[in-house]
């Protein structure tokens, strides 16, 4: 167990919310006082806003009003706690040091973030509370297994899913998934009412309330058009609704007009939610055999074997002065309060679905197992990310890839625009855009829908519209939306082969067979009949006759799929292996 000390600040990021918590917990177990803070940090917000930086800037982020509205959920949570968040508004790589030294903090903890950008940042601030006497402790959090974790035999990472998601299954254990527990003997402090710390580019007190969106520089986007429920309290309400059809989730969740899947997408990905609370609730609805190891054990992966020593883990977290002995106390050691044999699903919302009894039924727990699989792809990216950082800067996965000669020019940007606000004229890509535009949400199926036009019917490059759903996805997460895209563009590790392309009409005609998510989403097609609404050379015979006019009522295709197919197929060519 790691010495104790008076103060500690933890520092929230992309983990909002007071239970099941690495970095609360190992506060609360190694401080008498802890605070929390949350910095909506100028680095991150700024490019949102700048036109001249990102193309789709805009003030209208959902993203931003879902943190704001989870933060304010959480401070009433901690004040029930006796606690509070510190929220500032500053560049967090500068404010968290200084307010670690204005609080007193001996050390600050955080849960591990795995884009490089947040890396970088997270060193940058283990270096300066380093050099004030301070330490920065970095916990795994909202992952079960992170970075080298799990390794193949040959001491490589897994770049294909299959083989790193039997690893994943195999290595399971009860201590990886335990709760961790944010009941003390540390205590919450509330923020004090003390200035702004010296040199904050936020001049408010640290007791000041919460910024409105228009102190950040947003306008209210509307999270009530997606049904986007903020904080630790929407989340446990989309999670209770969910669980009742997690059993038929393998047979239903490729229908788009259904309500099949979670939809908790971007509650894990700002950690309204907790990732292991989710795990448990899987395997307790059967998924993976129903029950976890008891404990990590010798077996082929190095999960449970790691190296803990302080010096593996200060190179392993290039370079912050991460706290050993508490990064260690967040994996199975045997001294390790949180590491419980035995499920423990407390007070996290998800306890009654947790204590259910595994299903007998197997198709029931078939789709809680195939759900499951879900939350290891999301891990499966971020390990990719660990380990290949270059995709972060736009590189394909697989190097070939990039010597593809992509659409551009004045045709190209006009089909990009097409796409982007769903004028392209085949009705699943244009319903699928309608809903995304609308509300920030899209689904699974449609992503691959709209990503595989874009880049195999359109011949545009996979970034740009990787670019788009960053703006817009109120689940946006670089890795899974990188992972997603590259999938799509053939360019990923793992990825669906060059030659296979996607037919929209067909993928429509199956997945949407009645067109209820297309007639929902264009209303404007409304009136033709479902057998004609999917191929647009259907389409134009049958809304003709249902009155309808294609290029006024409703936009004529802007490619043939035939042709663009076989233009992909010479443009894809140079991949082949020489
Ligand atoms: C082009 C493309 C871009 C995508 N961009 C993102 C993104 O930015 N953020 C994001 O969270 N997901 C992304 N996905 C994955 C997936 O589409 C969404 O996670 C899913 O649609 C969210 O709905 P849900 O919460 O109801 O998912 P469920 O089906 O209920 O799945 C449960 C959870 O598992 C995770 N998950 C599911 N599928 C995937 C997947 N293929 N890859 C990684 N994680 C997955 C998500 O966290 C999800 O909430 C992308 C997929 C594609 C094809």
């Amino acid at each position: 167990m790691a010495d104790t000390h008076s103060t500690a600040l933890v520092w929230l990021r992309r983990d909002l919310r007071d239970h099941d918590h690495a970095a609360l917990a190992a506060a609360l177990r190694q401080a008498q006082a802890v605070h929390v803070a949350f910095v909506f940090d100028t680095d991150i917000l700024a490019p949102l806003l700048d036109g001249a930086r990102n193309a789709f800037a805009s003030t209208r982020d959902r993203r931003v009003e879902f943190i704001r509205e989870s933060l304010a959920d959480l401070d009433a949570a901690l004040r029930r706690r006796g606690g509070g968040l510190i929220v500032r508004h500053a560049r967090a790589v500068d404010e968290i040091p200084r307010l670690a030294a204005a609080l007193g903090a001996e050390v600050v903890y955080a849960n591990r973030d795995y884009e490089p950008a947040a890396v970088a940042r997270d060193d940058a601030v283990g270096h300066a509370l380093k050099a004030a006497g301070r330490r920065l402790g970095i916990l795994r959090d909202q992952v079960v297994f992170d970075r080298d974790d799990l390794m193949t035999g040959s001491g490589r990472f897994y770049s294909v899913f299959t083989p790193y998601s039997k690893a994943w299954r195999r290595n399971l254990t009860a201590e990886r998934v335990a709760e961790r527990r944010c009941d003390g003997p540390g205590r919450f402090a509330p923020p004090p009412a003390r200035p702004a710390p010296d040199g904050s580019a936020d001049p408010r007190p640290l007791d000041a309330p919460i910024p409105a969106l228009a102190d950040l520089g947003f306008a209210p986007a509307g999270l009530d058009i997606g049904g986007l429920a903020p904080g630790m309290t929407g989340a446990a309400r989309v999670l209770d609704a969910f669980l009742p059809r997690i059993g038929r989730y393998d047979r239903t969740r490729d229908i788009p007009h259904l309500d099949a899947t979670s939809r908790l997408s971007a509650h894990l990905r700002f950690g309204t939610v907790s990732l292991r609370g989710l795990v448990r609730a899987a395997l307790a609805h059967g998924a993976n055999g129903g029950e976890p190891r008891a404990a990590d054990g010798g077996n082929s992966d190095r999960a449970g074997r790691r190296d803990n020593s302080p010096a593996s883990l200060a190179a392993a977290s290039g370079g912050a002065a991460t706290d050993p002995a508490d990064d260690a106390g967040n994996d199975a050691s045997p001294d390790d309060d949180a590491a419980q044999p035995a499920l423990d699903l407390g007070d996290t919302g998800i306890a009654t679905a947790g204590r259910a009894t595994a299903p007998a039924d197997p198709e029931a727990r078939n789709g809680a197992d195939v759900w499951l699989n879900e939350l290891i792809w999301r891990e499966f990216y971020f390990q990719i990310l660990h380990h290949a950082p270059r995709i972060a800067d736009g590189a394909a996965f697989k190097p070939e890839y990039d010597r593809i000669r992509w659409a551009e020019g004045a045709e190209a940007d006009a089909h990009f625009a097409a796409w982007c606000e769903g004028r392209t004229g085949y009705p699943i890509v244009d319903a699928a855009m309608a809903q995304f535009n609308a509300s920030g949400f899209m689904h699974n199926r449609l992503r691959m829908v709209v990503a595989s036009f874009l880049v195999k019917d359109l011949g545009i490059d996979w970034r740009r519209g990787e670019a788009y759903f960053a703006a817009r996805l109120n689940d946006f997460d670089f890795a899974a939306n990188n992972g997603g895209w590259q999938w799509c563009a053939s360019s990923g590790c793992d990825a669906q082969p060059w030659f296979r392309i996607f037919n929209p009409s067909s993928q429509s005609l199956k997945f949407d067979p009645e067109a209820r998510f297309l007639r929902h989403w264009l209303p404007a097609l409304g009136k033709v009949p479902a057998d004609a609404i999917h191929d647009p050379l259907r389409l134009a015979t049958a809304a003709r006759r249902a009155g309808i006019r294609l290029g006024r009522d409703y936009p004529a295709p802007i490619v043939e799929h035939d042709a663009a197919r076989k233009l992909t197929l010479e443009r894809y060519a140079v991949v082949k292996k020489e």
